[in-house]
């Protein structure tokens, strides 16, 4: 079978070819487009708080004017807001030529569990949310499967996602002794201390495994080159709010790597940015999809995110049908995230 369109590069064709998938459909109940203020009345039922990996509950704000677009009046006030916005990575998402190969790969030799799956016939894809720990505390992986699609591209930008674990070299044996690729033995990484290893799921996604020991988010890295590493750092504080936690040049093996995040990286999913020196662009393949982030108002962080010169690709709003609020966004290098309304979150996880 061939793999759909490339999703790679900036603009129009990354929209159009990484949909963002429809949220659940518990939801549908809501008619599809309607008024925003019904929508918001209708927050007054009771939610489960969110908690963070560490277990402190998320402050989900029930704003009452969280449709409306805001009018910051200065960039440092928009900073300011998305800087106390109620930010986390929620998952990452990405394309699986199998579904039922890949969740056997990541529950029998990663130790993940299934979470949810999710049917769209009439979109023809599958979905499938696999992590350590229930959606509203931990950061989980989304699996898509497009309904006769065995293959995708991976491309050289997407790095690997990073698991932390107790014993590196027990969680690779495992993973031998089911069958799985192991692509660099467990040792400490060049030019550090911390010891790592390397597998490739049935798809070809690498996985750095970490020895992290008693790490309350075992899912604990998407690692993604770019081409300007001191631009993506600045995209990632500024249009979304992330702080730099901790940046190290290896200029032995000629890298820089920054991470990227809403929290301190012991306890939260960090993204990891790559660069290597003198690569300025990377070929992006139709695989990786990206990242959804969790905030209080997409509306504003939109705003922001064009304030700060970012793309938005697509304008913040109910998904139809579903109502999910969103707003899908690429970094300078072409890598796309998607922010969630944390309520209309919540709502799809009851
Ligand atoms: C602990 C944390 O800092 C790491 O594990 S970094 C891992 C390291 N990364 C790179 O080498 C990035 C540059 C590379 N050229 C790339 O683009 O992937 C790594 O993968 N080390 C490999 C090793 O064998 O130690």
């Amino acid at each position: 079978m061939m793999a759909p369109p490339t999703t790679a590069g900036r603009g129009a064709v990354a929209c159009a070819a990484a949909p963002v998938p429809r949220r659940s459909l518990l939801l549908s109940t809501a008619a599809a487009g309607a008024a925003l203020h019904s929508e918001q009345l209708a927050r007054a039922r009771p939610l489960r708080l969110a908690r963070n990996a560490a277990g402190a509950p998320a402050k989900i704000r029930a704003s009452a004017d969280a449709a409306q677009a805001a009018t910051f009046t200065s960039t440092d006030e928009a900073l300011a807001w998305a800087k106390k916005d109620n930010r986390r990575l929620l998952h990452v998402v990405y394309r699986v030529g199998d579904l039922d190969k890949t969740i056997k790969f990541y529950t029998e030799c990663l130790g993940m569990k299934l979470l949810r799956k999710r049917d769209i016939p009439e979109e023809k894809y599958t979905n499938a949310f696999l992590g350590y720990g229930p959606e509203d505390s931990n950061f989980v992986v989304e699996l898509t499967y497009n309904y006769g699609v065995d293959k995708y591209d991976i491309g050289a930008g997407f790095g690997h996602f990073g698991i932390g674990v107790d014993d590196v070299t027990k969680t690779v044996e495992l993973v031998r002794a089911k069958g799985g690729k192991v692509t660099r033995e467990p040792g400490p990484v060049k030019g550090g201390k911390t010891v790592i290893a390397f597998v490739e799921d049935p798809d070809g996604y690498k996985f750095e495994i970490l020895e992290r020991p008693g790490t309350p988010e075992p899912l604990c890295q998407v690692m993604l080159r770019v081409g300007d590493l001191d631009r993506a750092i600045s995209f990632y504080e500024k249009a979304c709010g992330m702080e730099l936690l901790r940046k190290r040049d290896n200029p032995d093996y000629k890298y820089t790597v920054a991470m990227m995040g809403y929290g301190p990286e012991e306890k939260n999913a960090v993204l990891e940015l790559t660069y290597n020196y003198g690569v300025t662009e990377y070929e992006k393949g139709n695989a990786y999809g990206q990242i959804a982030i969790g905030t209080d108002d997409v509306y504003k962080t939109a705003e922001v995110v064009k304030l700060f010169g970012g793309q938005v690709v697509r304008e913040p709003g109910p998904l139809p049908g579903i109502n999910t609020k969103i707003t899908s966004i690429l970094d300078p290098d072409g890598w796309k995230s998607v922010f969630v309304d944390n309520i209309d979150f919540a709502r799809e996880l009851e």
